[in-house]
């Protein structure tokens, strides 16, 4: 008999990934468990939004199985659109409407994908603006709001049809230290509190380390690290020490294209 809710949150199972007819990433397994905050590095144009984007549906795998809950990410627009609605997705650009205010920018997610009564929306909105520290924020449009602020909001939105898991592709860009610390204690305390999963993608190491369960590697094509914080940290691999100290010269290969798959 199996029990639906063990199965991990996602699964990669010897995934390859091919863009633009090259392959970026092959061999991948991965497992995340419910409940854990996993953060997956590696250096610039190592594949780190590609697995993303495996993971939302928006690239087919060219071979392997993507997993989410259980369930292989569908190719078919109507249900994938549906199984969209259980991650909640925060990217790079806070992707907020310039001409809406925080509430109603929090506001839109559920007026897309549910008939609530506007007053039910309203209270969840408060809600969700509560949990990112911003209720007071509610009114006041994005060129009104720091960019700390506005990355809340954002998180705000991307919490509001409650999702399960969570996505974050570079969540800190363009913040500074103090604003990158608030929006990882938040990460990690929506992560407790809700009962989430979060993925967190990011080249920012020493500001997700301390709040991730895990860290996955990516580089030169595939996964070359996965294991706790710690083990990172204490790694000797050569390859992954070159990331950890940001040298430009050592195996991983920077700014050269991605290995191409075998013959
Ligand atoms: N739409 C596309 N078509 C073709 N190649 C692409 C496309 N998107 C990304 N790539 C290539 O795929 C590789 C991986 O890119 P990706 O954005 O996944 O890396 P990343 O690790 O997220 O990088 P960064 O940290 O700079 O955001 C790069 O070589 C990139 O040029």
């Amino acid at each position: 008999m199996t029990d639906a809710s063990r199965d991990p949150a996602v699964r990669f199972d010897a995934v390859r990934l091919d863009r633009g007819g090259r392959t970026i990433l092959s061999g991948i397994d991965l497992v995340v468990p419910r409940g854990s905050v996993t953060a997956i590095l590696g250096p610039s144009g190592c594949g780190k939004s590609t697995l993303l984007s495996a993971l939302t549906g928006e690239l087919a795998p060219a071979a392997g199985r993507v997993e989410v809950f259980g369930r292989a990410v569908p190719q078919r627009t109507r249900e994938l659109l549906e199984m969209r609605k259980s991650i909640g997705v925060l990217l790079q650009g806070n992707g907020l409407l310039t001409d809406l205010t925080a509430a109603e920018n929090v506001a839109l997610p559920l007026r897309t994908h549910t008939r609530l009564p506007r007053a039910v929306i309203d209270r969840l909105v408060e809600m969700k603006l509560h949990a990112v520290g911003l209720r007071a924020a509610a009114d006041l449009y994005p060129r009104e709001l720091s960019g700390g602020m506005a990355r809340r909001v954002a998180l705000a939105r991307a919490i509001a049809l409650d999702p399960p898991l969570m996505v974050y592709d570079e969540p800190l860009t363009g913040l500074d230290p103090i604003a990158s610390g608030v929006i990882m204690n938040l990460v990690s305390e929506l992560n407790d509190r809700l009962g989430l999963t979060s993925l967190i993608v990011t080249h920012h190491v020493h500001e997700t380390l301390p709040i991730a369960d895990r860290a996955v590697v990516l580089a030169n094509g595939g996964i070359v690290f996965d294991g706790t914080p710690d083990q990172l940290q204490a790694t000797q691999d050569p390859l992954v020490r070159q990331f950890l100290r940001g040298e430009p010269d050592g195996p991983i290969a920077f700014d050269s294209a991605p290995r191409r798959e075998a013959a």
